[in-house]
This record gives structure tokens, sequence and C-alpha cells, in this order.
């Protein structure tokens, strides 16, 4: 039987009724409305939530994947001076505006595909200064462009070039955060989550907790990078610290994910990456019976550009074996999770804020199905009950 349902969104943005279309009109008769869309035979689906991006950056890195299809691996090309690196060079010289450019492009992108709210990551200064301006440019977007956005420092990204481990610890403990804090204090910016790249040859599990817990003592949430090319015992340590999330996890234990589970820290769980490196996938079905919240997140840098989740959501259920129900609540009500916002944010729930996808197909799982096929389905973008994005051009599929 398909039933029809009607989404009714106040003007403050936030959702008024939800429900089968024949209890709404009789609910709201005589009611006048600003807009009204006619999506019979679609489908409609909360906003999806990217939970994982680094989308501010200069230079792209279109040489490095040549490298690695022809077999070097992602710390190979990093230790050359590449990856990491080689984006640094190019943001730290690149100026505000065209970063922000940048962003904005990429931004609209993601919403173009169904995206309607997005953490996205500093991280390509490893310095103040770079660091700050890329953190501007996070709240100009913020400022600019209806998306949502989560805002993450993420200073400990890498280990700058001349400096060892200790010494960029120090730096973003004395140097960096006091001055964002004070940032963030002032109301110049604003900041929501502390992230640190914890991995072999980067930042070490001391390191690691230290960083975090001085960002969770100034208000942030942690949501940082663990167990992906190595078992650092990432998961122990995020949970004893009570972080919202961890992401990639490629390597976690099987104590890791119970400590995760008991801990209630999400997994945020990139497929593009798993994909583009050629690394084992992540568990998700070890993590998902084991009762972790398991979100996902596009991961877009410029090692794994893609602005899609709906691509994201079909190589999770490909390559991680989720079904493609776990993988809609991994893209909506379990990133808003990791983000800390599924009480406003993931569902469509009376009093939630109205961000919709309506997709031009009579089952929401062609958006998974149609690999790669997000253009032509996806007839509406709405955030806050605004249309902020209209597909003349789909298709009956
Ligand atoms: N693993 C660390 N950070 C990113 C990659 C960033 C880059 O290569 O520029 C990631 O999540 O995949
Ligand atoms: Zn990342």
């Amino acid at each position: 039987m398909c039933v029809c349902v009607c989404v009714c969104v106040r003007s403050d943005g936030l959702i008024k009724a939800v429900g089968p279309a024949d209890i709404i009109e009789s609910q709201f008769k005589g009611a006048k409305f600003d807009n009204v869309l006619d999506a019979s035979g679609m489908c409609v689906i909360p906003g999806l939530v990217d939970a994982h991006t680094h989308p501010v950056w200069a230079g792209d890195r279109v040489h490095e994947f040549a490298m690695k299809l022809a077999g070097a691996t992602y710390m190979e090309v990093h230790e050359a001076g590449g990856g990491i690196h080689f984006t640094v060079s190019h943001t730290r010289s690149a100026t505000e505006q065209q970063l922000l450019d940048g962003l904005q492009s990429r931004l609209e992108r993601m919403m173009r595909a169904g995206t309607t709210l997005v953490e996205c990551k500093s991280g390509y200064g490893l310095e103040l200064d770079t660091e700050l301006k890329m953190l501007r440019v996070i709240n100009s977007a913020r400022n600019s462009l209806p998306i949502g956005i989560s805002a993450t420092y993420c200073g400990a990204h890498a280990v700058p070039k001349g400096k060892t481990m200790e010494e960029a610890t120090q730096d973003i403990m004395a140097v960096q955060l006091p001055k964002i804090k004070m940032q963030i204090a002032s109301g110049e910016l604003q900041v929501d989550n502390i992230d640190v790249f914890c991995e072999k040859g980067v930042f070490d599990l001391n390191s690691t907790h230290c960083i975090l817990k001085a960002g969770k003592d100034m208000g942030l949430n942690i949501n940082f990078h663990g167990d992906e090319l190595h078992p650092m015992n990432s998961a122990h340590l995020g949970a004893e610290l009570g972080a919202l999330a961890i992401s990639h996890l490629e390597e976690v234990t099987d104590d890791g994910i119970a400590a995760m589970a008991r801990a209630k820290t999400s997994a945020v769980l990139l497929p593009t990456t798993a994909y583009i490196l050629r690394l084992s996938p992540p568990r998700a079905r070890d993590m998902l019976d084991a009762g972790v919240i398991v979100a996902l997140g596009s991961d877009f840098n410029p090692n794994a550009y893609c602005c899609s989740m709906p691509m994201v959501m079909h190589l999770a259920c490909v390559l991680m074996k989720m079904s493609m129900p776990e993988a809609l609540a991994a893209s909506t009500i379990n990133a808003a999770y990791a983000l800390n916002r599924s009480h406003t944010h993931g569902s469509l729930e009376i009093g939630k804020q109205g961000d919709l996808v309506i997709i031009n197909a009579p089952r929401w799982e062609h958006l998974v199905y149609q690999f790669g096929g997000h253009q032509e389905l996806i007839r509406y973008v709405i955030i806050k009950g605004e249309v902020v994005y209209e597909n003349a051009k789909v298709l009956n599929l």
C-alpha cells in the first residue's frame, strides 16, 4: 500500500506536522501556505547529514591519484612530502577569498546531492594563522549559505614539516587552542568539535589524549580520526574521554568496538576512503551487531573527492554490507548524533528543523540503488522549509 505523506513546515523553519495527506489536509483546512509542493508519486526523506569532511583547501591532488593507482600507499605519499603536506602548502598561500570561493562551490555541490547539514574541518594550516583563516572561512560559509555547518578544529591533522610531534602538540596546546578559545568567547568564531589524526607516524595516543582533553575542557565535542591504518587503541581512548564520534576505524579491535558501544561513542565510517586507498573496509556489521551508533560521512578531501552522500550510502551497502535502511539512518539521524544535532536534525519529526529531500522515484531506495544517479533523482532539497535546490530536469525513470 502506498501512503501519502505530507510534511508541513512553519515559518520558523521547524516541522509543524507529518502524517498521512488526508489527516494533514483536514488539520489545516482553510490555512494559507506560502509554498505548496506537489510530491505525488515521489518520496520524502530527511535531509542528508555528512558527518566528516575536509572541504577548505587549495590545490587538488589529481596527480597523486595516479601515484596511488600505480601502487603508492597513503603514508608513502604523505612521508614523501605529498598528501596533507601538499595541501597545507597551497592552503597556506591561498587568500581567504579563494578558500571561501572553493568552499562555497563544494558545499553547493553537496547540497545538490541532498546534504543539508555537514561537518567541516580545518586542518590544512597546522599553524595558528592558517588554522584561524580556515575557521573564519567556515564561519563565513555558515553565514552565507543555507546548508547547516558543524565546524571542527583539526590543527592536529598532521605534524608540520620541520617540527616533531612533541613540538606540534606543544604549539597546539600553548598557542593555537588558547587563541581559538579567546575567539570563541568573543563571538568571532563558532567552533563545535575538536579533532586529531591519531595514527602511527602522525599523533600518538598520548598527544591525542592531551589535545582532545584540552578541547573538551573548552566545551568542544570530541570527534576524531582513529584506528584507520593501524590499530592505535583510539576507540578505547575515545570511549574513556566521552568522545561523541570516532572516524575511520578500519583497524578497530573487538574490545574497541565494545568500548564504543558502552560509551555511546558513534562510529563515523567513510567508505570512499577505504575504497580509494584499497583498505579493508571498516567492520560495519560487527559494530552494528555490538550496538555501536554507526554514521556515515563522505570524507570529502583532496584524497577522497566525493561530494555525494547517495554514493557513500551505495558504497556502504556494497563494501560494508549495510542494508539500505541502515545506510539511510547512518546518513541522517546517526550522523546528526555524531555532530550533537540529533535533537534538531536527522529525522522528520514535529519541532525538528524542516530539512528534506524529495526524490522523484516511487521508492527512496532508488537514491542508493542508482549508483551516481542523484542528479536525475533529486527533485527538491529543502532547508528550514525553504527550497534551496530545485531540479527541473528530473527524468521519469
Ligand atoms: N586521514 C586523515 N585525514 C583525511 C585525509 C586528508 C588528506 O589526505 O588530505 C581522511 O580522513 O581521509
Ligand atoms: Zn578525515
